[in-house]
């Protein structure tokens, strides 16, 4: 039996409130579509959208789909006239879609008071448009709109719009649950009973997520009978979204045996919706099941315990049979199971060594509750472990102190109307690196700014893979607000060097001390992962960069270097 996978992110996703796709756009995500394998790609509504009518132009000439056909979307005729002469109808002709997809009326209530016309005249628009597409050798499916509530309002209506469909020559009839409030107890019921009338004609599914039921009310449809199932990548769509593409194929395919993705493209499923989020510019929901980036991500100490002896205990899937990892997070509530499969997960096998575990998961506990947080900022944990592990961190400088000032003058030129008021700060960092003193001065809009210029500015000739670097995220929170102006402050910054982006973590009564934690603990993992040697010979260095603990330990003897950014 043939099963459907029909996609429908370019013309239904792109509804999504906030989301507009350029014609470069569509013409970009329907390749990846492809190569997921999905069997239809509905591209958008060429003659109502310009953009659509315009992708359908250079698709044809521009995509070499292997697996997907493209589909082009649009309505039923208007009340009164007749498809060959309906423009609206025309063009989907003209888009040289092999597949139409018409949204029809199924609801008698929607024809009368939406369309202003009679049930009979819908039923005529319906099987006029079909005849005519078909009769211009196009495969059409008819998306029932609004289905589901017609159903429930007027059963016979409903049903006798989907056989005007099929006995005018669709190939499909989608049910659209187009409200989304279905849950699918009723979506059980109502596709058992419509199958009754139509044997073996193909009926879909296109489910909206208003009930939070999209997914499971599309897999109630297939397992009523449905045999084409239609959603988005990412659950993208109008309101809350449509039914996620991505989880129904997993479901049906993991859980219930069916092959329905051409070339496994299942294993490509999360690089692909990962893909698709960078088009749409929308950033990728974490907690999305199987395909986000938490969608294997364990927390919990017992469930690391349990996973260490076997991943199936904790998990639904293996990650991987949908291109996605499993990872561990470390919290407070971390154990040693935790910090072994971590610390397995970034090359160091702790099996063991008791004593590291326990040390890790202890100094973990302690600075989450004064504030640290680990989950969101890997690259702080790796460097706490490597200091407990021996000859794992190497001492790239050592920060004898710095100081950062903030200086208001009048604007150039400017007035002494405090609207001619600029702020700016000048940082000096003290370092030692190798057998070399550095003294670094930079300037910059704030003070953080300013100290991230100086301390590049003091490495970069001993270190020029730092010029890489970039700061690409800075988030400031206040820990305790009960305190105010005292408060414990948070930072966590991100850092990239134009292929991967790590975080670190700083903590401190001061934004500033916090900020410069973090900045030169993102400084010393960004050099250990490109792969540098220090300066100095390696040795194992209990917090080199370690802030508010790092009181000059000898005078220095001769400034050696002083920049000033
Ligand atoms: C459930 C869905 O998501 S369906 C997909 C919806 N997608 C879109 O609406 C995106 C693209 N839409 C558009 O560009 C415009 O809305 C258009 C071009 C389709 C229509 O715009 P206009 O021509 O300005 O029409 P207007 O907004 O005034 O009214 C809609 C017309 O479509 C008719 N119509 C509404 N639903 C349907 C339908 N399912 N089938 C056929 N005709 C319909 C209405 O009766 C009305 O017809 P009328 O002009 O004879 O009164
Ligand atoms: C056709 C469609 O998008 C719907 O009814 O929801």
């Amino acid at each position: 039996m043939t099963f459907h996978v029909y996609d429908t992110t370019l013309r239904d996703g792109a509804q999504q409130e906030g989301m507009n796709l350029s014609v470069a756009d569509k013409l970009a995500i329907a390749p990846l579509l492809d190569e997921l394998g999905v069997g239809f790609i509905e591209g958008g509504w060429p003659g109502a959208v310009p953009k659509d009518t315009e992708f359908f132009r250079r698709a044809a000439k521009e995509l070499n789909l292997k697996n997907a056909v493209l589909a082009a979307f649009g309505a039923t005729r208007k009340a009164g006239t007749r498809a060959a002469r309906d423009p609206q109808v025309r063009a989907l002709v003209d888009s040289d879609a092999p597949v139409v997809a018409l949204v029809a009326k199924s609801d008698l209530r929607h024809a009368e008071r939406a369309l202003r016309t009679t049930g009979e005249e819908n039923l005529a628009m319906i099987a006029d448009t079909v005849s005519f597409l078909v009769r211009e050798g196009r495969r059409v499916v008819v998306d029932a709109e609004h289905f589901f509530d017609g159903y429930r309002f007027d059963a016979a209506y409903t049903r006798s719009a989907v056989l005007a469909a099929f006995e005018a020559g669709a190939e499909v009839v989608a049910l659209c649950d187009t409200n989304g409030g279905m849950i699918p107890d009723w979506v059980t019921e109502i596709v058992s009973e419509v199958r009754e009338h139509t044997g073996d004609a193909i009926l879909g599914i296109h489910a909206h997520n208003d009930s939070g039921c999209a997914v499971a009310n599309s897999l109630a449809a297939v397992g009523a009978g449905a045999t084409h199932v239609q959603g988005t990548v990412n659950g993208y769509g109008e309101r809350t979204g449509n039914a996620d593409l991505l989880a129904i194929v997993a479901n049906l395919e993991l859980k219930l045996g069916r092959e329905l993705l051409a070339d496994g493209g299942l294993r490509e499923a999360t690089r692909i919706a990962h893909a698709v989020s960078e088009l749409t510019n929308i950033t990728p929901y974490g907690r999305q099941p199987y395909v986000g980036a938490s969608a294997f991500a364990h927390k919990a100490g017992l469930h690391a315990s349990a996973i260490k002896v076997d991943p199936d205990l904790y998990q639904h899937i293996d990650p991987t049979l949908v291109g996605n990892d499993m990872r561990m997070l470390i919290s407070d509530m971390a154990g040693r199971a935790s910090i072994e499969l971590k610390g397995r997960e970034l090359g160091f096998d702790l099996t063991g060594q008791g004593d590291v575990l326990a040390r890790v998961t202890n100094r973990v506990k302690d600075s989450e509750a004064r504030g640290y947080t680990y989950d969101a900022a890997d690259a702080s944990f790796e460097l706490l472990l490597r200091e407990e592990i021996d000859g794992q961190l190497p001492s790239y400088f050592r920060i004898e102190s710095w100081r950062t000032i903030v200086e208001t003058r009048p604007e150039a030129g400017g007035a002494e109307h405090v609207d001619g008021v600029v702020a700016t700060a000048e940082a000096t960092v003290k370092l030692h690196t190798g057998s070399e003193r550095i003294v670094s001065t930079g300037e910059g809009n704030g003070p953080v700014n300013a100290l991230d210029h100086a301390l590049r500015q003091a490495l970069v000739r001993v270190y020029p893979e730092l010029e890489e670097f970039e700061l690409i995220d800075f988030k400031v929170r206040i820990l305790d607000q009960s305190h105010g102006t005292d408060a414990v402050t948070r930072v966590l910054i991100e850092t990239t060097d134009g292929t991967t982006s790590w975080s670190t973590v700083g903590v401190g009564p001061n934004l500033i001390e916090a900020a410069w934690e973090a900045l030169t603990s993102s400084t010393v993992y960004g050099l250990i992962h490109a792969g540098v040697a220090p300066a100095e010979p390696t040795k194992v260095c209990r917090r080199p960069f370690s802030l508010a603990r790092y009181p000059a330990r000898r005078p220095p003897s001769r400034v050696r270097v002083r920049v000033r950014a």
